[in-house]
């Protein structure tokens, strides 16, 4: 196996280096903090993110990206997506010229590029060299070794089949893909659905509505994402379905959590000061909204979760607005 850098100290990048770990490679973490680092490389813990749990002795982690790339046969990011750019800005001097692989589910606000494109623009790498791996992988369940399944997606199948074999576990079972736009679509789609459907369960709603948003999410997303190119089975796959049912189910799920508070009453602003992890449909739901609309597609799910988030609508008033839409056929 191999070495590995992952950019991203936080609940993801921790429970990805263990399943690299796992799968018998050396991996060297870059985390913002120094105190973060230190905890992983000489306790073998990460104690703000995934407390109780160690870590394998195969995992690094350093402040310095240099140190945090060198050998690396590939280089993993997962930070928050809106300031992704700036972030891999400041490491692109020091990446070496090896896959760069995603695993961000969010849109970028104000230039609508997905993480994949993201990477092209800053490095050049081009998709040949860009990967990205997504599916129902909540990091705590990960992180205690609960088998999970997920997708490695590079335009080029012979990059796909390589991180597949880099983090092929025990406990984690990789498939390749090579529909990048339709993995990243699913994935900072099902954040959305997440919010809207914690939205109906903070409103004390029960399974038949949560059944109906994960469902009118599914199309809302696979409307999107096959008017942009996207593979249809793509979005029925554990990158599409998989994650939507996972992270609308859990109540692990940030984004499930937050769409809870603001069905309770919680203002953004309030929620946003009782924690410091992501939740990235919060941001993602005006991206996501605003590309729909550049590409003429109806997004209803969108538009209203972002009219929530901005505190022009109440959750409650949101959930009537779905029911009272005008009536269509299903597969519209
Ligand atoms: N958690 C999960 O189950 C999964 C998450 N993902 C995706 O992975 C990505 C990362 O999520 P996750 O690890 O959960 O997030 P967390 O909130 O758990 O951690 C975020 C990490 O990024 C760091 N960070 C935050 N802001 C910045 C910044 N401005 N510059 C540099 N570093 C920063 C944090 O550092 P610090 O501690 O110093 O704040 C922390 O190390 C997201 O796109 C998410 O959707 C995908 C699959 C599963
Ligand atoms: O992406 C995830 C699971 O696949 C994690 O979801 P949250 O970011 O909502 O916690």
């Amino acid at each position: 196996m191999g070495r590995i850098a992952v950019f991203g100290a936080g609940s993801w990048g921790t429970a990805f280096s263990m399943v690299l770990a796992d799968a018998g490679n050396q991996v060297t973490m870059w985390g913002r903090r120094e105190e973060v680092c230190a905890a992983i490389a000489d306790r073998h813990e990460n104690p703000d993110y995934l407390p109780g749990i160690t870590l394998p002795p195969s995992i690094t982690a350093t402040h310095d990206p240099a140190v945090a790339v060198d050998g690396a046969e590939a280089v993993v990011f997962a930070v928050p997506s809106q300031s992704f750019r700036d972030n891999l800005a400041e490491w692109a001097p020091v990446l070496p010229e090896v896959p760069l692989v995603s695993l961000m589910k969010g849109v970028e606000l104000g230039s609508l590029r997905r993480m994949s494109e993201v990477i092209d623009e800053v490095t050049g790498a081009g998709p040949e060299r860009i990967a990205v791996i997504s599916g129902p992988n909540l990091s705590h369940e990960i992180a205690h070794r609960e088998p999970a399944a997920s997708v490695v997606a590079c335009a080029d199948e012979d990059v796909a089949k390589r991180l597949q074999d880099l983090c092929h576990s025990t406990a984690f079972r990789p498939y390749t893909s090579v529909d990048v736009l339709g993995c990243e679509l699913g994935g900072a789609y099902k954040n959305v659905v997440a919010l809207a459907v914690g939205m109906a369960v903070g409103l004390g709603f029960g399974d038949n509505t949560t059944a109906s948003v994960i469902t009118r999410g599914l199309a809302e997303t696979a409307r999107l994402a096959t008017a942009l190119g996207a593979n249809p089975l793509t979005l029925m796959g554990l990158a599409g379905l998989g994650d939507l049912v996972a992270t609308c189910s859990s109540p692990l799920s940030r984004n499930r959590t937050f769409g809870e508070k603001l069905g309770k009453g919680e203002t953004t602003e309030e929620i946003y000061a009782s924690t410091r992890q992501v939740a990235e449909g919060a941001k993602s739901c005006s991206s996501l909204l605003a590309l729909a609309r550049a590409t003429d597609v109806d997004a209803p799910i969108a538009e209203h979760v972002e009219a929530v988030v901005a505190g022009k609508l109440t959750a409650g008033e949101m959930m009537q607005a779905f029911i009272a839409r005008d009536t269509k056929a299903e597969t519209d």
